[in-house]
């Protein structure tokens, strides 16, 4: 794009050389408005029949700015070159908060919450926030969690347990989900036949990329069927796999228990002769917690994550760049992401095709893999050196412990932003911050939308500053 010639252009909006600030008006692309879909009932008529509950608080009173206006939205990118290439067309997304008229009567409607997939730090502190926002902010009365999953909405009785802030008040000190979560158990036909049985008419599904697949699905099915109930995907990734969404809640929570793990593996491996020390976090197909640690840790030698690729032997690979960083400094520390090396891994056909009950692949652990393939390698090229190698893996340690203050806050913004969202009438969507502002994404999008670690962008650099690991390139082998 040549900036001078875009209409409207007072100049070029490069560097310059000017001494003082100055204004340069530039025209942007178009802007889409990826909207979210709304219940049928929501006509601005009925919207204007129930004015927000909160307008009547008798303690709190909304400030001028309090409601959101119905043309508030926010832009999914927060800077782009203008010099090369702005995105075209710039997409936007309605803003989440609290509408001043409602599309729901408070009095009329019946919530589900359920958590599905891995425990995620602050799943209970949602689940606490979503039943006291419905019922202190607007007075819904019948809430009720769902047990174990989808497969819960098509259980037994004992499976819905009505919900009240009393009962709530202290989940969000609590790690895992006082609901209970499970994988698979997807039968979409008898999950909406339990939702309608029920009489619920919102429903909140707390989960990851195969919740968020689950719940387009029941949208769908809700249109199909002519249901006038909303659903709501409330992102909830410890890997901070979901895209287009800031990052997940429960994430920075799991950095910092990962700190721990990183710590021992340091101390074990600078106390002992030619020492290292492995730590595997979790990261199925993205390394952002591994990728994060490091950052936050400084003590790693090495990162690897499932975004790029790695060989162990020969020059440029990780066992000779370990030999060479123990020889420097005495000791080497690793940290691998579940997902990283998988392909180089040995396994079997049967093994190859085994798949957890979400239908997710289920993969060898790397962590006892890389450890004994640098016993035997170092055994082999060094047998008359000292080593020791010790392997920590602190999995399940720092997804099951409860949530941070900062993810704490983070979790009750969302679930408030969730309840905004479906009073206004919205369905379909996903509440979540986008460049620090809450904005209600279609289902559709989230669903498909992942979120790899960008290995060109300036994080991945960061790593490889404070590392010096190699790059793996093939050609130097
Ligand atoms: N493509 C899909 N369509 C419908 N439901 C799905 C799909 N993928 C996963 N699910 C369901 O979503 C739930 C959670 O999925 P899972 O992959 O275990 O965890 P997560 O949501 O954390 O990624 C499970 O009940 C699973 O059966
Ligand atoms: O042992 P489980 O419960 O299947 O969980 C292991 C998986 O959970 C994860 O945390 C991802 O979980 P989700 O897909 O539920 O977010 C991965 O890192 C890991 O592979
Ligand atoms: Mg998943």
């Amino acid at each position: 794009m040549d900036p001078t010639a875009a209409p409207g252009s007072g100049g070029t909006p490069g560097d310059s050389d000017a001494t003082s600030p100055t204004n340069t008006t530039v025209t942007l692309p178009p802007l889409t408005l990826r909207d979210v879909p709304r219940l049928a009932s929501s006509s601005p008529a009925a919207a204007a029949a129930v004015p927000n509950p909160i307008s009547r608080h008798p303690y709190f009173h909304p400030p001028a700015n309090f409601y959101i206006s119905p043309g508030d939205v926010s832009l999914r990118h927060a800077f782009f070159d203008l010099v090369s290439a702005a995105p075209s067309p710039l997409v936007a997304y309605r803003r989440g908060g609290p509408r001043r008229d409602l599309a729901v009567d408070p009095a009329a409607a019946r919530a589900a919450l359920v958590t599905c997939g891995g425990l995620c730090p602050g799943l209970n502190t949602v689940l606490r926030e979503l039943v006291v926002g419905l019922q202190e902010l607007y007075g819904v009365r019948h809430v009720f969690g769902v047990a174990a999953g989808y497969r819960g909405f098509y259980g037994a009785d004992e499976d819905h347990v009505r919900l009240h802030p009393a009962a709530v008040d202290d989940w969000h000190k609590k790690g895992g989900t006082v609901l209970k979560t499970t994988r698979g158990g997807f039968d979409l036909g008898k999950i909406v036949d339990g939702i309608v049985a029920r009489g619920y008419t919102q429903i909140y599904a707390i989960g990851g990329d195969g919740t968020m697949r689950g719940a387009l699905a029941i949208f769908e099915e809700f249109k199909r069927r002519g249901l006038n109930i909303s659903i709501t995907g409330i992102p909830k990734t410890v890997d901070n796999d979901i895209g287009i969404i800031d990052r997940s809640f429960g994430f920075q929570t799991a950095v910092e228990v990962a700190q721990q793990a990183i710590d021992a593996a340091h101390v074990e491996a600078v106390s002992a002769v030619n020492g290292v020390g492995i730590v595997k976090l979790m990261g199925r197909s993205t390394g952002h917690i591994a990728l994060h640690a490091t950052l936050s840790s400084r003590d790693v030698d090495c990162c690897l994550i499932p975004e790029v690729d790695f060989y162990l032997e020969g020059k440029g690979g990780l066992f000779e760049f370990l030999y060479e960083r123990i020889k420097k400094k005495g000791h080497a520390v690793v940290v691998v992401a579940e997902g990283a090396g998988q392909e180089l891994i040995p396994r079997t056909d049967d093994q190859k095709r085994e798949q957890d009950e979400s239908g997710n692949t289920v993969f060898l652990d790397v962590g006892p893999w890389l450890k004994s393939e640098l016993g035997r390698w170092w055994k082999r090229e060094h047998p008359d050196e000292l080593f020791t190698v010790k392997y920590i893996d602190p999995t399940y340690m720092i997804r099951a412990v409860p949530a941070n203050a900062s993810d704490n806050l983070y979790c009750t913004l969302l679930a408030h932003s969730a309840i905004h969202g479906v009073m206004a009438g919205f369905t379909g969507f996903v509440p979540g911050p986008i460049n620090g502002t809450y904005s209600y994404i279609p289902l559709e999008d989230v669903a498909v939308a992942k979120n790899p670690v960008d290995v060109n962008d300036h994080k991945w650099a960061w790593v490889r500053s404070v590392t010096n690991q190699p790059d793996f390139l093939k050609s130097q082998a």
